[in-house]
C-alpha cells in the first residue's frame, strides 16, 4: 500500500491530500470551502466530497485516512472503520459537538463513494492517552466526572506525535526516553504539550479544544465561574456562551483580528488593541512553557510548530525572551531566517535548544492509516 487519501473535514470546509506514504510526495491536494453556507454551491459534505473526487479522477488511491478530533476513551489509536466503529464515533459527538460531526459526515460520504477501499480514523486525542492521572483529572466531584466522561483528553495529537519525533531526530536523540520537550502548536487552534521520551505527559487543551492558550477566536483558560456569571446575571444561553467563548474570543475578541500576520503588522504600526492582544497571547504561552518545564523537571528543547509557530519570528522572540534561566534563548539571525526545514534557532552551545519544526499532520495521518491497515490484515 502506497497512496493514501487524507481527509480533514471541518464544519464548513474539506482539506485533502493524496500522498505517497513512503516518500511523502504529495500527488494532489486541495480545499473546498463554504460548505453548507448560504449562497454556496456546495450544500453539504457529500456534495463537497463529490467535488473533491471529481478533482481526483484518475489518481490511484489505496486507502482513506480521516482526521477525527475526539476519540474519547474508546479510541486510543488509529482504527480501521467498519459500521460499528462509525456508530461509536457518532456516539462521541456530544463530547465534541463542533468538531466530530463534520468528521463523521466525511466518513459517511467517503465510505459511500469509495466502498472498496479501507478507511481509517486517526484521532487528535490518541497521542495524549499517556498523560499522567494528575494531569488528566479535573478536581470536581469524581462520581459526576466519571458518569459524564469529564476529564482532560487533549488535541493536536497527530501534530505532536510527528513533531516530537522529528525534533528528537534533529537533536540527535531519536528514541531517547529521557528527552524532555515542550512543544507549542500555534495555529488558529493553539495548544502546548509536555513530551517526555516521545510520550505526552500533559497538554493544555482539555475535555474540549477550548482550554489552554489564547487562540484565534477561542478564549483558552478562563475562570470557570465566568459562564455561570454571564448566564445568571446577564441572561446568556448555553448557545450564546458557546459562541462567545469559541468564536468571538481569543485574539479576535481582544482586538477584532484573529490573523497573526495582521495583528503583528497592526501592533508594529502603533495599534494599541493589537499590541494588547499580543501581550495577552504571549503571556499565556510563557505561562505554559514555565509550567511544563516544572512538570518535566527541566527542558531539553522548546519546539515551535503550526502556522504561527513556524512563521512568526515575532512570537518566537517574545515567547522566549528572558527564559535564559531555563537555558532557553533565540539567536536573532537564525530566528529571522526563512526555511521549510526543521531547524534550531537557539545560539550554538545553548544549554537547551529552541527548534522550529514544520508540522505534517497529513503525512502522519497517512502513515498511521497504513499502519492500521497493515495491522488489520
Ligand atoms: N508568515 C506568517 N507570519 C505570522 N503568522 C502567520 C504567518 N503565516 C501564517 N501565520 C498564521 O498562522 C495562523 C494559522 O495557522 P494554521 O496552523 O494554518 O491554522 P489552522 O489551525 O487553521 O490549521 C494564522 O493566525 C496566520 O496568521
Ligand atoms: C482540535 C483543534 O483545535 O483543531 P484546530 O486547530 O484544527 O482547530
Ligand atoms: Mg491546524
Amino acid at each position: 500500500m502506497r497512496t493514501v487519501f487524507v481527509l480533514n473535514v471541518g464544519s464548513s470546509s474539506i482539506k485533502y491530500q493524496v500522498l505517497d506514504v513512503g516518500s511523502g510526495e504529495v500527488h494532489a491536494s486541495g480545499l473546498v470551502e463554504r460548505i453548507g453556507v448560504a449562497g454556496s454551491e456546495t450544500p453539504d459534505h457529500a456534495a463537497g466530497l463529490a467535488v473533491v473526487l471529481a478533482e481526483l479522477a484518475g489518481v490511484p488511491i489505496d486507502a482513506v485516512g480521516h482526521r477525527i478530533v475526539h476519540g474519547g476513551t474508546r479510541f486510543v489509536q488509529a482504527t480501521v472503520i467498519d459500521d460499528a466503529v462509525e456508530r461509536e464515533i457518532e456516539a462521541l459527538a456530544d463530547l465534541a459537538p463542533l468538531h466530530n460531526p463534520p468528521g463523521l459526515a466525511g466518513i459517511r460520504a467517503a465510505r459511500a463513494a469509495l466502498p472498496e477501499l479501507p478507511h481509517v480514523a486517526v484521532f487528535d486525542t490518541a497521542f495524549h492517552a499517556t498523560i499522567t492521572p494528575a494531569a488528566r483529572d479535573y478536581a470536581i466531584d469524581a462520581e459526576v466526572a466519571a458518569r459524564t466522561r469529564i476529564r482532560r483528553f487533549g488535541f493536536h495529537g497527530t501534530s505532536y506525535r510527528y513533531v516530537s519525533r522529528v525534533a528528537a531526530g534533529t537533536l540527535g536523540r531519536a528514541g531517547d526516553p529521557e528527552l524532555k520537550l515542550v512543544v507549542l502548536h500555534l495555529g488558529n487552534g493553539a495548544s502546548a504539550c509536555a513530551v517526555q521520551g516521545g510520550r505526552s505527559v500533559d497538554t493544555s487543551m482539555g475535555m474540549t479544544p477550548l482550554e489552554g492558550l489564547v487562540m484565534g477566536t477561542r478564549s483558552g483558560d478562563i475562570d470557570p465561574a465566568i459562564p455561570l456569571y454571564l448566564a445568571r446575571e446577564h441572561g446568556y444561553t448555553t448557545a450564546q456562551l458557546d459562541e462567545l467563548l469559541n468564536k468571538r474570543s481569543g485574539l479576535l475578541g481582544l482586538s477584532g483580528r484573529s490573523d497573526m500576520r495582521e495583528l503583528v503588522a497592526a501592533a508594529e504600526s502603533g495599534d494599541q488593541l493589537a499590541a494588547h492582544a499580543l501581550d495577552v497571547y504571549v503571556h499565556r504561552v510563557r505561562h505554559y512553557i514555565g509550567a511544563y518545564a516544572a512538570e518535566l523537571g527541566g527542558i531539553d528543547a522548546l519546539v515551535f510548530t503550526a502556522g504561527v509557530g513556524e512563521n512568526s519570528s515575532y512570537i518566537r522572540r517574545r515567547a522566549v525572551a528572558g527564559l535564559g534561566f531555563l537555558g532557553l534563548a533565540v539567536d536573532p539571525a537564525l530566528n529571522e531566517a526563512r526555511s521549510g526545514d526543521p531547524r534550531a534557532i537557539s545560539p550554538t552551545g545553548s544549554p537547551a535548544a529552541v527548534l522550529v519544526v514544520p508540522t505534517a499532520e497529513e503525512l502522519e495521518i497517512a502513515r498511521e492509516t497504513r499502519a492500521a491497515v497493515d495491522a488489520a490484515v
